[in-house]
C-alpha cells in the first residue's frame, strides 16, 4: 500500500471513530420554553425537547393543548414568553430577522394545519416557491416538484388553484412543498389528517422515506397512534 492510499484510510478510521464518540448532535433544543396566551391560561411551562438530526419525533396531546402552538414556537414564528430554541446550538431569538426567515426558507419545511398555499398560484407554483426561494434554477424547482407531485398521486392537478382542489389535495399540495427543497427539518401539523386511510399511508410513507433518505428530522402532529408508531419517539404534550 502506497503512502497516499494509507493517509486516506487512516483519515477514514479516524473520522469514524470521531463519528462513533461524539454523541449526536441536536439539530433542535427547546430550553425551559413557556407560552401565555392570556394572563392567567399558560399552554405549557418550562417544557424541554429535543430532536437529533435524522431523529423523527411525533407530538401528540389532547386538543387544544398547544401542540400547533409549540410547532410555531420551534419554527420563530412566534415568541416564547420564556426560554429558548436552539438550532445546531444557535438562539433563534439572537438571531436576527433575515438570517431567521433565511433560516426557514431553506432549512425548514413545513407543514401548516391550515395548509396556506398561495391563492394566486397553482399546484405546481405553490410547490416550486421553496425551490425559487433557495435559488434554484426554475426547470430544476419545476422537475423536483412535478416528481413530488407525481408521487403523491397529483399529477393531473399541476395547473389547478387552490381553491378548486379538495382539501385533502391542498394537504399534499402542502406537503410536496414541504419537502421540495431538501430541508434539514420539517415540523408537520396533521400531515395526513384530511386524508382517506389509503391516502394518508401514501403520504406519510413519502414523508418519512424522504425525511429518512435525505437525514431530515420530523416533528410530527398526529392524533394517530398508527402514525405516532411509525417514528421513533412520541412526545406527549399536557396541559
Ligand atoms: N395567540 C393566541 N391568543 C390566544 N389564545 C391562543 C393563541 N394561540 C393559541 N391560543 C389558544 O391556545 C390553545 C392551543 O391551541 P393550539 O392550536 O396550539 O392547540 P392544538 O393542541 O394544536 O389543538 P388541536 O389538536 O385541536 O389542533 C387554544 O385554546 C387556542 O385558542
Amino acid at each position: 500500500m502506497n503512502s497516499g492510499v494509507l493517509k486516506k484510510h487512516i483519515f477514514s478510521f479516524g473520522v469514524t471513530v470521531i463519528f462513533m464518540i461524539l454523541p449526536p448532535s441536536h439539530i433542535l433544543q427547546a430550553e425551559n420554553l413557556s407560552k401565555r396566551v392570556s394572563s392567567d391560561r399558560w399552554l405549557f411551562r418550562h417544557l424541554n425537547l429535543s430532536l437529533v438530526t435524522g431523529e423523527q419525533l411525533a407530538l401528540q396531546g389532547a386538543s387544544g393543548v398547544g401542540k400547533s402552538t409549540l410547532l410555531n414556537l420551534l419554527a420563530g414564528l412566534e415568541e416564547p414568553d420564556s426560554g429558548r430554541i436552539l438550532y445546531y446550538a444557535q438562539d433563534l431569538a439572537l438571531m436576527s430577522e433575515p438570517d431567521r426567515l433565511a433560516l426557514r426558507r431553506t432549512a425548514f419545511g413545513f407543514v401548516f394545519q391550515a395548509f396556506h398555499l398561495m391563492p394566486h398560484l397553482n399546484a405546481l407554483q405553490n410547490v416550486m416557491v421553496p425551490c425559487l426561494l433557495a435559488g434554484m434554477p426554475v426547470n430544476q424547482a419545476a422537475e423536483q416538484a412535478s416528481h413530488l407531485l407525481d408521487l403523491l398521486g397529483l399529477s393531473q392537478s399541476f395547473e389547478a388553484f387552490p381553491s378548486t382542489l379538495s382539501g385533502g389535495e391542498q394537504q399534499r399540495v402542502s406537503l410536496a412543498r414541504a419537502l421540495v427543497h431538501k430541508p434539514t427539518l420539517v415540523l408537520a401539523d396533521e400531515p395526513t389528517g384530511n386524508l382517506d386511510p389509503k391516502t394518508a399511508t401514501q403520504a406519510l410513507d413519502l414523508l418519512c422515506n424522504t425525511c429518512r433518505s435525505q437525514n431530515a428530522a420530523l416533528l410530527m402532529v398526529t392524533h394517530s397512534a398508527d402514525a405516532a408508531a411509525r417514528l421513533d419517539r412520541t412526545f406527549v404534550l399536557t396541559g
